[in-house]
């Protein structure tokens, strides 16, 4: 894939690693913006050997309890095959030579069997040796969490059970959440010993928002918006992909492209891409048709199910009266104040990937430009 602009967040984000490591970082987004693209254009690109980098995506786990989480992080790769490593030899040479990213933090296998018996710390503690390691090699270590919001409901010393406290996460009974410890160790990495640059990406965006209003990342993290291209930019996109893909569009197609997709980048792609073999107007109608089924079929069932959502310490029951009255707020606007749409409707459709929260600006938006489409068609 060729990666197309960015200019600004690359930019950004190449300063952020030229300084000390201080904060943590979240990049976050509406579905399918370009997070993990961009992130991973960045770190194959854009460094040179002195960084070490450690990206980890949580996204081809399922992860609902400690063991998960831990298979997840010290599992490394190479060429899409997990490696076993014999010893500590081993360990140090892949993180003081070696290749510049490594996705997952290499451990000797007989240790590795022993985290599952320990605490999570100890694992932490692990990590924090191996980085120490990393920065006295005279490398600079990058950890990169990849769709973080899968560990959100993890509970530490309560195996295999699992609790819908999202998004307050409370605790009770002596549970503990791995997230509340892990944000606890990355304040250490970044705040406290300046060790390592940390990155969270996510596009759920009520994780972000449990994130932003917790107070114990207050000071110690900072939010990025990867955002879905603006007009201009998106017109651009779809230039660059027509020479990629040696075709032809005329302003009028782009502009007809961009008032289906917007300005989400894997919708733009996918129908230039798709473009070169079929009618342009007809694959456009066709994913609209797709969108307006789906929120159609989401709208009857409210008919029939009872959906409720946890807010606060209370589960409140969402009527459909109340999810249309909301989604006909956006018949006008792309962009509505969250203080508009009462907390529990908007938490659910959020929740059903309808809505996207810019939890900093207090914004709420369409998922994409499809949906908003949808929205318009149908209601
Ligand atoms: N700057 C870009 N240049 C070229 N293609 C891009 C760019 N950004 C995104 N894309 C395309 O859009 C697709 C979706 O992007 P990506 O998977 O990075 O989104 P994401 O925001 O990480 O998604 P998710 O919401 O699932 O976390 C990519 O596979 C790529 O094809």
């Amino acid at each position: 894939m060729k990666f197309f602009d960015r200019e600004r967040e690359i930019n950004e984000i190449l300063h952020i690693l030229n300084r000390e490591p201080d904060d943590i970082y979240f990049i976050y987004g509406p579905l399918n913006s370009g997070k993990t693209a961009l992130i991973k254009h960045i770190i194959e690109n854009k460094l040179s050997d002195d960084y070490k980098v450690f990206y980890i995506n949580f996204r081809t786990y399922l992860i609902s309890e400690k063991r998960e989480f831990i298979e997840a992080i010290f599992t490394t790769k190479k060429d899409d095959f997990f490696e076993k490593i014999k010893d500590k030899d081993e360990v140090l040479n892949l993180i003081t030579k070696g290749v510049r990213i490594l996705t997952g933090i290499p451990i000797p296998e007989v240790e590795f069997d022993k985290l599952f018996e320990e605490k999570i710390n100890d694992a932490f503690q692990y990590l924090n040796s191996l980085l120490l390691e990393v920065k006295k090699s005279g490398k600079k270590p990058i950890l990169i969490f990849d769709e973080l919001q899968m560990i959100k409901d993890v509970v530490l010393n309560t195996e295999n059970q699992r609790f819908s406290a999202f998004p307050s996460l409370r605790f009770g009974n002596g549970q503990k959440y791995l997230l509340k410890e892990l944000f606890q160790f990355l304040v250490s990495l970044t705040k406290e010993q300046h060790l390592c640059h940390v990155f969270c990406l996510s596009s759920d965006s009520l994780f972000i928002e449990y994130v932003y209003s917790t107070g114990e990342l207050e000071g110690r993290a900072k939010y990025l918006l990867v955002d879905d291209f603006d007009k201009e930019t998106a017109l651009k996109f779809m230039d660059f992909l027509a020479v990629e893909n040696n075709i032809n569009l005329t302003n009028e197609d782009k502009e007809l492209i961009y008032s289906y997709v917007g300005g989400k980048p894997k919708d733009i792609k996918y129908v230039v891409e798709e473009s070169k073999f079929k009618d342009l107007r007809e694959i456009l109608e066709f994913m609209l048709k797709d969108a307006v089924q789906k929120l159609d079929m989401f709208l009857d069932m409210l008919n029939y199910s009872k959906p409720k959502v946890d807010v606060g310490d209370e589960v409140i029951e969402i009527k459909k009266d109340n999810v249309i009255e909301a989604l006909k707020l956006f018949k006008d606007e792309y962009e509505v104040s969250k203080k508009h749409i009462p907390v529990p409707v908007y938490t659910y459709l959020i929740k059903r990937n309808i809505l996207f929260l810019n939890p900093i600006e207090g914004i709420l938006k369409p998922q994409s430009y499809l949906v908003w489409n949808a929205i318009k068609r149908l209601l």
